[in-house]
């Protein structure tokens, strides 16, 4: 059984990360971490403890966190699967030291059917180069960071295929099209998780989206990496490492 433990774990995706992994025979949850202590939860001065007792930790939280987990990871010898967005210049540099050491797994979005609409995103744009791209997220109300991580890797998937170009978040007034990326966020409800990207050229268009109904997906993706980071040499890893796409 891996020994895992989970910072954020009393946020809305560590919630069903613990869940997961109390329901998975392959995996003991050892703790977590949360910014509030609570009976298996450690705050942030109980980290080293924490992931002493761990072998691999699983983190969806803050930047602050992100980056304490890194720190603490490197000093433990603990691989680490991490899912926080927007990560500050502090965080990614902790990342980066951290990998020297122990796996890192890294991704925007761990469902594991997302990395299929990457794939399909970026060859739809190979086909059609000269296509406008309009990437849409929508997510619910208490998400912080804007654009999504997964809508940033989205634009980068197909900036891949056809270079790079000006990214537009919204119009407003006088806003004819040009040769950009639209980049666009909607915040509703308990919405968990939907990319949309429209790909128009003259008369014809198309539509690819993908759509998280559960948390779930992303707590079960997130066990897969953990599986793969304890066997994994130092370094940075994605799902594409993890699912061997
Ligand atoms: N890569 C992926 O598949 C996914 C990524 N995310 C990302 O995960 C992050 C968390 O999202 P949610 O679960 O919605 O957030 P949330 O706000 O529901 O939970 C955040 C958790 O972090 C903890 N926390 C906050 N500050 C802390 C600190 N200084 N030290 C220790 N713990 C601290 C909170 O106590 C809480 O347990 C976001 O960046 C989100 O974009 C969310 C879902 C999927
Ligand atoms: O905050 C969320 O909820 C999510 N965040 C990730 C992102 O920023 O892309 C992944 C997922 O869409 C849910």
């Amino acid at each position: 059984m891996t020994h895992v433990a989970v910072v954020g774990a009393t946020g809305r995706t560590g919630t069903l990360v613990v869940e997961a992994a109390r329901d998975d025979r392959r995996f003991e949850y050892v703790g977590g971490m949360a910014s509030e202590p609570d009976e298996d939860v450690v705050g942030p001065d109980g980290a080293r403890d924490l992931f002493e007792t761990a072998e691999v930790a699983v983190d969806f939280s803050t930047p602050e966190a992100t980056r304490l987990s890194a720190e603490t990871a490197r000093e433990t010898g603990t691989p680490l699967v991490t899912g926080t967005t927007a990560l500050d210049d502090g965080a990614e540099d902790a990342l980066g030291e951290a990998t020297h050491h122990v796996a890192v797994v890294r991704a925007s979005n761990f469902a594991r059917g997302v990395n299929v609409f990457w794939e399909v995103v970026e060859r739809a744009a190979e086909l059609l180069p000269d296509a406008d791209f309009e990437v849409t997220e929508t997510h619910h109300r208490g998400k912080r960071d804007a654009p999504s991580g997964t809508a940033l890797t989205t634009v980068e998937r197909i900036e891949d295929a056809v270079g790079e170009r000006e990214h537009v978040h919204g119009r407003k007034g006088e806003a004819p099209r040009g040769d950009e990326i639209g980049v666009h966020a909607r915040r509703a409800g308990d919405v968990v998780g939907e990319h949309e990207v429209l790909v128009a050229e003259g008369d014809e268009s198309l539509t690819l989206t993908h759509r998280a109904s559960d948390r779930k997906a992303f707590a079960e993706g997130a066990l897969d990496a953990a599986r793969f980071a304890i066997d994994a040499e130092p370094g940075t890893y994605g799902m594409d490492d993890v699912l061997d796409l």
